[in-house]
C-alpha cells in the first residue's frame, strides 16, 4: 500500500496541475462536511431535525446536489438501524458503499460521514480509545482460516463480543463471486447473531479492495461490532491492502513448507504482529514445532514494523481449541500496548492518509482513461507497446501529453 501511494506521487508529478484541481475537487466537499458537521451534530433534542440538518449541510457542501427525500428518508431508515444494530440495514449499507452506481456513490458517501461523526462522539465517551479492535488474518489457501475463525469467532460470541468477518477474496476479480465469504466455510458462525460475515468483492481492482473494506470496516463498526476480523488469502497484494487498515496484522501458516515456501513472501511475513502456526495437533504437531522454530529464527532477521511489540510465533489447533485463548490474550496485549504507546492511534492515523491517496489513485485512473482525449488513443497504444513497435516509456509520455493539453 505504501508502494502504492508512493506510485500515486510520482505518477502526479508530470501532470501536478491537473492533479491538483483533481485533489482540490475531491477534497473540498470531505472538508467543508466534516467542518459543518462538528458545528451542526448533536446540538439538536431532535434527533430528526438534527439528521435532517447534517443532510442538508453535507448536500449545500456538494455543490447545491440535494438528496431527494426518498433518498434522505432512505438514508435516515438505514442510518438508524444500522446503529441501532439490526443487520439487515448493515448488510443493506455495506451493498450501497459497494455500488458503483454515481448517485448511491454519493449517498454512501453520506451515509459513512454521519456514521463518522456517530464514531467520533462514541469515542469521545470511550476516552478516546477505539470502539473496535481491527484484526487482518492472511495465509495461504488451506492454511486452516476459517476452521480458525470460526472456532475463534465462536469462544469471541461467547465471551460477549460481537464479531465481523469481512472475507476479501481476490479471486472475486477473475470469477466475479466471492469464495471466502462463502457461508458454507463458517457455518456455525454464520448462524450465530453476534457475528456477522460477509465477502468484500474486489471488483477487480486493489483500490476497490482498499475503499470497500475500509468503508465495510466503519459501517461493521457503526453496527456495534466491536472485533472485526478481515480475512484474506495470502498469495496477491490483497493482503498487504488489508495489513494497511487493521489495528494487528496475524499471518497463519499451515504446519508444512518451511519459511522459503509456499509462496509466502518475506514483506508479508514482515508486515504480520504475529505468525501463527496452525494445525499443531496429532501428527502435525512435530511439523509445527519445527515451523515455530523456524518463524522465530526468520523473525530475529526481519526489519521491525513497530517499535513497541515485537512481533512473535505462537501454535494453535482450532480442530481441540488449544492455544486459541493464549491467542486472544496475545492479541489484546498488543492492543493494549499499543494504545498506550501511542502507536495504535498513529498507525489508524496514517492508514487513513493512505486510504484518502488510494482513492484519489483510483478517481484519477478511472478520470485519466476514460478522457476524450486518450480513451481511442489507449487501445492503439498498448497494441504497439505490446507487439515492440513503440516503448512503454515513449506511449506513457504521449498520453499523458494529450491528456494535459486537452485538460
Ligand atoms: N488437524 C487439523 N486440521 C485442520 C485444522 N484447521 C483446519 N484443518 C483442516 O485443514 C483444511 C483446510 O482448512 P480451512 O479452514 O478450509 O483452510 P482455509 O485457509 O480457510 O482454506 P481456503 O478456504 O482454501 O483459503 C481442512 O481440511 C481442515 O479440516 C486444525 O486445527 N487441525
Amino acid at each position: 500500500m505504501q508502494g502504492i501511494a508512493h506510485h500515486s506521487l510520482r505518477f502526479a508529478h508530470p501532470l501536478s496541475c491537473h492533479f491538483r484541481r483533481n485533489i482540490m475537487l475531491f477534497a473540498r466537499p470531505v472538508q467543508s462536511c466534516s467542518a459543518l458537521f462538528e458545528n451542526c451534530i448533536w446540538k439538536t433534542n431532535s434527533f430528526i431535525t438534527s439528521f435532517r440538518s447534517r443532510l442538508c449541510v453535507l448536500a449545500m457542501a456538494q455543490d447545491a446536489e440535494v438528496l431527494t427525500d426518498k433518498e434522505q428518508r432512505l438514508l435516515k431508515n438505514l442510518y438508524t438501524g444500522l446503529i441501532e444494530g439490526q443487520r439487515s440495514c448493515l448488510a443493506e449499507a455495506i451493498t450501497l458503499v459497494e455500488s458503483t452506481h454515481q448517485r448511491k456513490r454519493r449517498m454512501a458517501q453520506v451515509l459513512l460521514q454521519m456514521v463518522l461523526s456517530h464514531h467520533r462522539k462514541q469515542e469521545q465517551l470511550n476516552h478516546g480509545k477505539p470502539l473496535a479492535f481491527r484484526v487482518g488474518l492472511s495465509g495461504p489457501p488451506g492454511a486452516g482460516k476459517s476452521t480458525f475463525i470460526e472456532c475463534f469467532g465462536k469462544m469471541l460470541t461467547e465471551e460477549g463480543h460481537k464479531v465481523a468477518v469481512l472475507a476479501v477474496d481476490p479471486s472475486s476479480c477473475t470469477s466475479g463471486g466471492s469464495l471466502l465469504g462463502d457461508k458454507t466455510r463458517m457455518a456455525e458462525l454464520s448462524r450465530d447473531m453476534n457475528a456477522y460475515i460477509r465477502p468484500s468483492p474486489t471488483r477487480g481492482t486493489l483500490g476497490g479492495v482498499t475503499r470497500t473494506t475500509n468503508e465495510a470496516i466503519l459501517l461493521t463498526e457503526g453496527g456495534g461490532y466491536n472485533i472485526v476480523l478481515v480475512e484474506t488469502v495470502g498469495v496477491g497484494q490483497s493482503e498487504f491492502a488489508v495489513a494497511d487498515m487493521v489495528d494487528m496484522f496475524i499471518l497463519l501458516l499451515p504446519p508444512a513448507g518451511g519459511v522459503s515456501c509456499r509462496g509466502i513472501k518475506r514483506g508479508i511475513v514482515e508486515m504480520a504482529d504475529l505468525v501463527v502456526v496452525t494445525k499443531a495437533d496429532g501428527d502435525l504437531l512435530i511439523p509445527a514445532r519445527r515451523i515455530q522454530t523456524e518463524y522465530v529464527s526468520a523473525l530475529k532477521l526481519l526489519r521491525k514494523r513497530s517499535s513497541t511489540w515485537k512481533p512473535q510465533v505462537m501454535r494453535i489447533s482450532a480442530k481441540n481449541g488449544e492455544g486459541i485463548s493464549d491467542l486472544w490474550g496475545k492479541m489484546v496485549q498488543f492492543q493494549s500496548s499499543m494504545l498506550t504507546s501511542g502507536e495504535l492511534i498513529a498507525r489508524r492515523r496514517s492508514q487513513q492518509r493512505v486510504w484518502m491517496w488510494n482513492l484519489i489513485q483510483e478517481n484519477v485512473l478511472l478520470h485519466f482513461k476514460n478522457h476524450p482525449a486518450v480513451k481511442n488513443q489507449i487501445p492503439i497504444l498498448e497494441e504497439k507497446v505490446r507487439i515492440g513497435m513503440l516503448s512503454p516509456g515513449l506511449a506513457a509520455d504521449t498520453l499523458l501529453k494529450s491528456f494535459s493539453d486537452r485538460s
